[in-house]
């Protein structure tokens, strides 16, 4: 790793990290608690897949960690900032400038090209990529020969690799996928996983991904399970077939999840 590459910020080893986390929707008969004093900690370098039913707090627990949901109580940090003291401008910066997402629909501009579109939110935000690290993301994507190509000139896997090589444009603290694979079809969602897994071996990514599906589980290097807004079940070095397996001991595969 060459000077310019080593990391913009303080590290602690854990690039987000939950303690007691609640989260509480509705009041009376509508209340809900979708996350019940969860302690997660993602530590950098890794890529966690976090499973569950229908309805455990996934999202809620992606989404608190990435600063785009308050909690209830408990604190979310990343890095080493507390997310509780923020103001939403600082929130707003945080999620700019610390961290990556990947959603199931791929969101790219169809008039911009796919370099365009990767570094369209660092132009927006007027920063500057740093070119030796987006040469890294673009090769490890595999898109070198496709950057001058429009999203319509893609496969929908050349997109959501766009899409990734976007979100880790400006060499972000962590990741958060939410079902980044889901409109993909099986070879598509392969080369997709295979990349994601790629920028946390070759350029030390942090990646969180909520998926439902046991063979992108097996691309993580651990899967945390979530039921009733608690985390069940951990598995280090998951295979899809131990991923099922899991699964069926935990009854997620009854509820639909
Ligand atoms: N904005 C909201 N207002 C009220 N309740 C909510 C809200 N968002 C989520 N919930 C509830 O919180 C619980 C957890 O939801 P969440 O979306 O985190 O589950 P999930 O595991 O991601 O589900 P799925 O796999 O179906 O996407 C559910 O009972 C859901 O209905």
């Amino acid at each position: 790793m060459t000077a310019d590459l080593l990391p913009p910020h303080p590290t602690t080893g854990i690039a987000a990290a939950t303690t007691d986390l609640t989260k509480v929707y509705g009041s009376g008969d509508t209340r809900v608690v979708a996350l019940d004093r969860v302690d997660i900690a993602f530590r950098e370098g890794e890529f966690t897949a976090i499973m569950g039913p229908s309805g455990c707090g996934k999202s809620t627990l992606m989404h608190c960690a990435a600063g785009l949901d308050s909690a209830t109580s408990g604190s979310v940090r990343v890095g080493t900032t507390e997310l509780a003291g923020l103001g939403d401008r600082e929130l707003t910066r945080l999620r700019r400038d610390r961290i990556g997402f990947v959603f199931q629909a791929f969101n790219l501009l169809p008039t911009l090209t796919a370099l365009e579109n990767i570094t369209l939110p660092m132009d927006i935000a007027g920063r500057r990529p740093d070119p030796a690290w987006l040469d890294r993301v673009v090769s490890t994507v595999g898109l070198s020969d496709r950057l001058g190509h429009r999203p319509a000139q893609l496969s929908g896997g050349q997109q959501q690799r766009v899409a990734v090589a976007r979100a880790l444009a400006s060499r972000p603290a962590i990741v958060f996928g939410d079902e980044p694979t889901g409109n993909l079809d099986s070879r598509a969602g392969a080369e997709v996983l295979g990349f994601l897994r790629h920028s946390v071996r070759e350029l030390g990514q942090t990646v969180v991904m909520v998926t439902h599906d046991p063979v992108a589980a097996g691309y993580a290097d651990r899967v945390v399970f979530l039921s009733d807004g608690r985390l069940v079940e951990e598995l280090a070095r998951p295979t899809p077939d131990r991923v099922l397996d899991l699964m069926k001991s935990l009854g997620s595969l009854s509820h639909g999840g």
